[in-house]
């Protein structure tokens, strides 16, 4: 059966950043709140500023009750397109210490066996 979810790249948020039309990103979610900036109880401002970028940790630690994240489900309008790159630094960060993790690793073990080696000769 097709899916009808809509896949968003993360530079498609950067066009939805005003009072007028707001999209945030929020655990792989892409959500228009503009309808919702005036009824938020923790302010407009707020989500405006979180907007643009992945703002699951804001949400998060905002420490949302649960009839606030069923409140939200209302507003979802897809996903974030798991294909399309990332844009922050710590995003960057992340996604390569995933991938090359087994370098360090590889290196700190080679140092201990070296080293380990090295004072039983002594
Ligand atoms: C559709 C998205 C959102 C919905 C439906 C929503 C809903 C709510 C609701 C109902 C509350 C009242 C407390 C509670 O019931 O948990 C609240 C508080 C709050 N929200 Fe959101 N929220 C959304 C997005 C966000 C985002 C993206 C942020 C941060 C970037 C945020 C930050 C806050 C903060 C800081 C409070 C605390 C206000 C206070 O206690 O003074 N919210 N939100």
């Amino acid at each position: 059966m097709p899916t009808l979810t809509n896949f968003y790249a993360i530079q498609d948020l950067s066009h939805h950043k005003t009072k007028d039309d707001c999209w945030i990103l929020v655990g792989g979610k892409v959500y228009d709140v503009t309808q919702y900036l005036d009824d938020h109880p923790g302010g407009d401002d707020v989500i405006l500023a979180a907007t643009g970028k992945d703002a699951t940790e804001e949400f998060e630690d905002a420490g949302h009750s649960k009839s606030a994240r069923e409140l939200m489900e209302q507003y979802c309008i897809g996903e974030l397109d798991p294909s399309s790159p990332v844009s922050t630094y710590s995003e960057k960060f992340m996604q390569l210490t995933k991938q090359y993790w087994a370098v360090p690793v590889t290196v700190v073990g080679i140092s201990v066996v070296v080293g380990f080696l090295y004072l039983r000769k002594k």
